[in-house]
């Protein structure tokens, strides 16, 4: 079976020392997940590290959730997409002006990687939500920040895949959505609180499923992969 988007997967590679990282990533296979560098990672080894997993062949998500002055995170994105990354993020709470500010300064870039706006962390549930004083429900929040993400001229958001379907609905079927707290049903959930499994995810229409401890502290990571995409339907 071919996927659009296919590999669906993007590994999360939390790690404290690039060595680790290199390590599990020459365990996995560039034709069957990407890559996903986060604050740790980068923040322990730096730019570097990027463009040491690219060496190896892996499309790259550096998920730093930018949020800043406009100025700032325009620059700072401006500075991923010239390292030549696939997908980079901000927080869609920055607004449309930082949003539209950064989309502007990538543009007539020769490389352009993928906006995406991050709307509330999968980690979070509705009480805490509600105790940083936004009004409504979780999903309607997300909602207003997918619509303000969509409207500023980003890609797509990052959210629960327990989102995707209004997410589609609101913002069209192109618009992406990246969604991490995926577990498969025998994993624990960890810090995660907005969770499905990867075959949940992708029924409902998620485009791209970020897993982390899943795979990364897995005996076999590859195998944990390969499992994984057998369960939504990536290899037979
Ligand atoms: O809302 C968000 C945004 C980003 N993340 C990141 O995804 C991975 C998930 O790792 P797991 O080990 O599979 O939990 C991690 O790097 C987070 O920083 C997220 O979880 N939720």
């Amino acid at each position: 079976m071919t996927l659009l988007h296919s590999p669906r997967i993007v590994v999360a590679l939390d790690y404290a020392d690039a060595a680790s990282a290199l390590a599990l990533a020459r365990q996995l296979d560039p034709k069957a997940c990407r890559l996903k560098v986060g604050k740790e990672l980068f923040t322990c080894a730096g730019p570097a590290i990027v463009e040491q997993l690219q060496a190896l062949g892996f499309s790259l998500f550096l998920d730093l959730k930018f949020h800043d002055i406009p100025n700032t995170v325009a620059q700072a994105v401006r500075a991923a997409a010239e390292l030549g990354v696939w997908m980079v993020n901000v927080h869609a709470s920055g607004g449309r002006r930082m949003m539209e500010t950064t989309r502007e300064r990538v543009e007539g870039l020769s490389h352009r990687p993928l906006l995406i706006a991050v709307t509330v962390l999968t980690s979070m549930q509705q009480d805490e939500l509600a105790e940083l004083g936004v009004q409504g429900t979780l999903e309607q929040h997300v909602l207003r920040l997918a619509a303000l993400t969509r409207s500023s001229g980003f890609d797509g958001v990052v959210s629960s895949a327990q989102e995707v379907q209004p997410i589609k609905q609101a913002c069209g079927a192109g618009f992406l959505t990246v969604t991490p707290g995926i577990r498969p049903a025998s994993a624990a959930a960890d810090d995660q609180a907005r969770i499905l499994t990867p075959a949940e995810a992708i029924a409902i229409g998620s485009d791209y499923l970020v897993v982390g401890r899943p795979i990364t502290r897995a005996e076999d990571p590859l195998a944990a992969l390969h499992a994984i995409r057998q369960e939504i339907g990536e290899v037979v």
